[in-house]
């Protein structure tokens, strides 16, 4: 008989409960339009798109078996969560992922019961799953009724040390808990490191086809269907022959490898493992980043992160500025440099293309290290770099350098070895919110003795940055860029080293002055131009550096004006507090001088477009105005967006 139409499943299904009744024809059937369902709202939305793919089926599988939210499933990263957001209750704002008031791109406990742990910065799931699980042992609040803790973090992020500290930790204590390891070999670029190597070795050496045949046969003889799982898993927990694997010795029960898309291995053995676990188990999933979707599996990040595409054709809308982008950028100056300097090495933590260091790879392939996700000992290996005589730049996102900051402390700057810190997506990022904010690292560096702190106010800039960076060879050096595109400056044949604790000035006033450090500069400028619009002429200066500052410019900029504010794309503590208290230090707040520090709120800022971010932080052109005219005393009328 032909087959008939399907009732579509996914409109019945607002929460998992609404799973439990499903067979595993219509639990395919599930996967299948969860697929369709998740590519079609990131080709709206844009994001993550390859790890979601990758993860349909175990998602269906846990949701399935386990009873979220009370058992607690803990995304890593949580860039993979758009499915299980679909299942969660979530599916009707689902294109909202990523926009100013929509969904988080990544899971978020105040989101949803459906994510009892927040995430995006990877390697943590592992941790908080334990933390949960011993909670639950111990009895925690009743309210907080807490069943099985299950954390899925991927081949990439086990690489984390992170990830062993917890396992180290999860094998000791013995509390039962399950990690469903995501091994689809890929983390953003191609895995590195030799856990990747190690991983495959498991899936290569194990009778995984004939592991697959057994759970498969074993359904042929199951008794009533009621004993289907707990008999057919029984069979898949004692193949598991794979005695002896590093998470074994660390104390694990060793699943698999289990086929990871294969709901007919994945709802049976999760179903034995929720009946018959005790202590802490993996299971290793082997999956496909992408997974059924063409461009995105044939693509080389395997549909990583997405722009808005068209579904059919896989052709993402392009990006509109023809300015160039910070990032390559600095991958240009960088090469630059190294083509004069040998000593030039850099050092990327698993994010080659972000950082442009992909394009540096391609000039000097032995030069650059792709560490995996190991922030903390790739800062550590800079240090080492540089006590060999190196010229390390150390190349990392604001937000990932925090999981590295002892390292900067102890490794580096106690020690005054030149490590050079380039440090992008400085400042407020957009779509990625609050968890890959790059608001802190002026407050965590420029703290730090004998540390050089710089912020490009523009590309032009930035290019001189490398070069200073290139050529500081007196203890460690930090510069900082934001994520997109530059402003549109002209650009230098060449970057040149400037001079240290210099900073500039742009443009002369009597009213105030305005001491910007990085790229809110172009909105000082426009501000500035709204002020003389009204006969008030600010003066305007860039300082370039937050450590050592430029106490001549500063002084002077206070000794000049009745006022003087400053302006960074940074948090509290920051290149501010450092100004005032140079000023309070020099006595000049006794002269009566009015001085403001612009900087990021008191608060992590939600996901939205980085202007619309801007605004929420008051840091915009009117912004800056207002600030002018209410520090001068300058009554205005309701202000102008
Ligand atoms: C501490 C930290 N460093 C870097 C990143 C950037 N990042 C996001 S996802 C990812 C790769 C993760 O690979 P894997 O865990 O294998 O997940 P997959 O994308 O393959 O599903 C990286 C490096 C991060 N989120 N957190
Ligand atoms: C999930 C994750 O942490 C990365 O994919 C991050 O979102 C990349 O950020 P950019 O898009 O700024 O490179
Ligand atoms: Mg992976």
């Amino acid at each position: 008989m032909a087959d008939q139409p399907k009732t579509p499943l996914l409109d019945k299904v607002h929460e998992p409960a609404d799973m439990k009744g499903l067979s595993a024809r219509d639990l395919r059937q599930l996967a299948d339009e969860l697929r369709a369902e998740t590519i079609s709202a990131v080709s709206v939305t844009g994001g993550h798109l390859g790890a979601g793919l990758g993860v349909v089926e175990l998602t269906v599988a846990i949701h399935a078996v386990f009873d979220t939210p009370r058992d607690k499933l803990i995304w890593d990263v949580g860039h993979q969560c758009y499915p299980h957001k679909i299942l969660t209750g979530r599916r009707g704002r689902i294109r909202t992922l990523r926009q100013k008031d929509g969904l988080s791109g990544f899971t978020k406990r105040s989101e949803s019961p459906y994510d009892p742990f927040g995430a995006a910065h990877s390697s943590t799931s592992i941790s908080a799953a334990l933390g949960l699980a011993v909670a639950r042992d111990l009895g925690g609040r009743p309210e907080h009724g807490i069943g099985d803790c299950i954390a899925v973090i991927g081949d990439g992020s086990i690489s984390a040390g992170m990830a062993y500290e917890a396992m180290n930790n999860a094998g000791h204590l013995k509390n039962r808990m399950i990690v469903i390891l995501n091994d689809n070999e890929m983390s953003i670029a191609p895995p590195v490191g030799a856990m990747s190597s190690y991983l495959s070795r498991l899936y290569a050496g194990s009778p995984f086809h004939e592991f697959k045949q057994v759970a498969k046969d074993a359904v042929r003889f199951l008794p009533p269907p009621l004993q289907e799982g707990a008999k057919r898993a029984k069979e898949i927990l004692k193949q598991s022959v794979m005695g002896g694997t590093l998470f074994e010795q660390l104390g694990f029960s060793y699943l698999g490898p289990v086929d990871g898309h294969d709901l007919d291995t994945l709802v049976p053995l999760l179903r034995a493992v929720k009946t018959h676990a005790e202590g802490p188990v993996l299971i290793h999933a082997i999956t496909k980043k992408g997974k059924g979707y063409g461009p995105a599996e044939t693509s080389q990040d395997r549909g990583h992160a997405r722009a808005k595409f068209d579904v059919v054709t896989g052709e993402q809308a392009k990006a509109v500025s023809n300015a160039p982008a910070y990032t390559k950028v600095f991958a240009n100056a960088l090469i630059d440099e190294a083509g004069r300097d040998d000593r030039i090495v850099a050092v990327t933590a698993a994010m080659p293309d972000g950082t442009g260091l992909n394009l540096f790879a391609e000039r000097f392939p032995d030069r650059v290290f792709d560490v995996a996700i190991a922030e903390q000992h790739g800062v550590t290996f800079c240090a080492g770099l540089a006590a060999g005589g190196m010229k390390p730049f150390c190349t990392m996102y604001s937000t990932f350098l925090q999981r590295g900051y002892d390292q900067v402390v102890h490794d580096v700057a106690i020690q005054r070895l030149p490590v050079r810190f380039a440090i992008d997506r400085a400042g407020l990022v957009g779509a990625d919110g609050a968890t890959h904010a790059g608001s802190f690292d002026i407050a965590y560096l420029a703290n730090l003795p004998g540390f050089t702190v710089m912020a490009a106010a523009d590309e032009a800039e930035l290019v001189h940055m490398v070069a200073t960076a290139a050529a500081h060879e007196d203890g460690p050096i930090a510069f900082r860029f934001p994520r997109g595109e530059g402003v549109g400056v002209d650009m230098p044949e060449r970057g040149m080293p400037l001079e240290i604790g210099r900073g500039r000035m742009i443009r002369e006033g009597t009213a105030a002055a305005i001491l910007s450090f990085g790229t809110r500069l172009s909105e000082v400028e426009a501000a500035a131009e709204r002020l003389a619009a009204r006969g008030i002429a600010v003066t305007v200066a860039d300082a370039r550096f937050a450590k050592p500052l430029d106490r001549e410019l500063i002084l002077r900029l206070a000794r000049e004006h009745p006022a003087l504010i400053t302006i960074e794309e940074g948090a509290i503590g920051g290149f501010g507090s450092h100004v005032a208290q140079l000023l309070a230090e020099e006595g000049v707040f006794d002269r009566g001088l009015k001085y403001r520090s612009m900087v990021l709120p008191d608060v992590f800022i939600d996901q939205a477009s980085p202007r619309d971010m801007y605004a929420v932080a008051g840091m915009n052109a009117a912004d800056i105005e207002a600030k002018v005219l209410s520090v001068l005393g300058v009554e205005t009328l309701a202000r102008r967006g």
